[in-house]
């Protein structure tokens, strides 16, 4: 079995889904490493920095005490963030994190500090990491690297179509498609510098495919590398 598994791909390919599915059908441990970059970007806001300065926000990632665990409220989360003990969990999925997020991960005193942790918690092995870079920087000789992508209106039909699940189809906070699909490729962009497919990832086309499709066919390559 391979003991690495690295899943990189866009925003909303499909990545902490498919990962967190394939974990639990392997028994590996699961990281989504959005979610460490998130976490800093929230305390980053919350703390009112100054989000161009990489040197303090480096400093910021390396002092703070970010714990990614095991849900503990059943609430449809994947895992609990804290940070300091507070429970952050819903906090880093609002639209101003999101928006903040890729100008803190763009910079590379925050990412030395969270790639050196993300190397760390991968060190045991049996785990399913999820991110951008994870094949090509963070575990280049992971065993298996998996490239999800999707077009940019699928992936757009999918944010939406989990925001209305989440938030009420009436509800007058929920954003137009339009606007979902901007924030989507807008991401894309920021994210393009260390968006860093690794040159011998697998890449899985999932427009046409469920997510039980796709982990079948990731399956399929987990099996054929046992
Ligand atoms: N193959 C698929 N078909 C249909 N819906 C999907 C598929 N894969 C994922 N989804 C749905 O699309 C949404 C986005 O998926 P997910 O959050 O896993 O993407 P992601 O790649 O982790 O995105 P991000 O990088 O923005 O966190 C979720 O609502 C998920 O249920
Ligand atoms: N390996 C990674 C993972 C994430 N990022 C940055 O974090 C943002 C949030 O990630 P999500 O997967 O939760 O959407 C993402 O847009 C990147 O800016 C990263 O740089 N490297």
């Amino acid at each position: 079995m391979p003991g690495r598994i690295a899943i990189d791909g866009p925003a909303g390919a499909g990545k902490s889904t498919v990962g967190e599915h394939l974990a639990r059908r392997l028994g590996y441990l699961y990281c989504d490493t959005g979610a460490m970059y998130r976490a800093v970007a929230w305390l980053a806001l919350h703390r009112g920095m100054d989000l161009n300065n990489g040197a303090a926000l480096g400093e910021l990632a390396e002092k703070a005490d970010i714990v990614i665990s095991k849900p503990q409220i059943a609430d449809g989360r994947q895992y609990t963030v804290t940070v300091h003990g507070r429970d952050i969990t819903w906090d880093i999925r609002t639209s101003q994190v999101g928006r903040a997020v890729s100008t803190v991960a763009g910079h590379p005193e925050v990412r030395r500090v969270l790639i050196q942790q993300q190397r760390a918690i991968a060190s045991k092995g049996q785990i399913v990491m999820v991110g951008r870079d994870i094949g090509s920087i963070v575990l280049p000789d992971a065993e298996l690297k998996l490239y999800l992508t999707a077009s940019l209106h699928e992936r757009a039909r999918r944010r939406y179509a989990e925001m209305v699940e989440r938030m009420g189809e009436h509800n007058p906070a929920l954003p137009s498609f339009e606007e979902v699909m901007q924030d989507v490729e807008k991401r894309d962009q920021d994210d393009q510098a260390n968006m860093r497919p690794a040159p011998d990832a697998i890449i899985v086309d999932t427009d046409h495919l469920n997510i039980e499709q796709v982990l079948d066919t990731i399956c399929q390559y987990v099996e054929e590398k046992v």
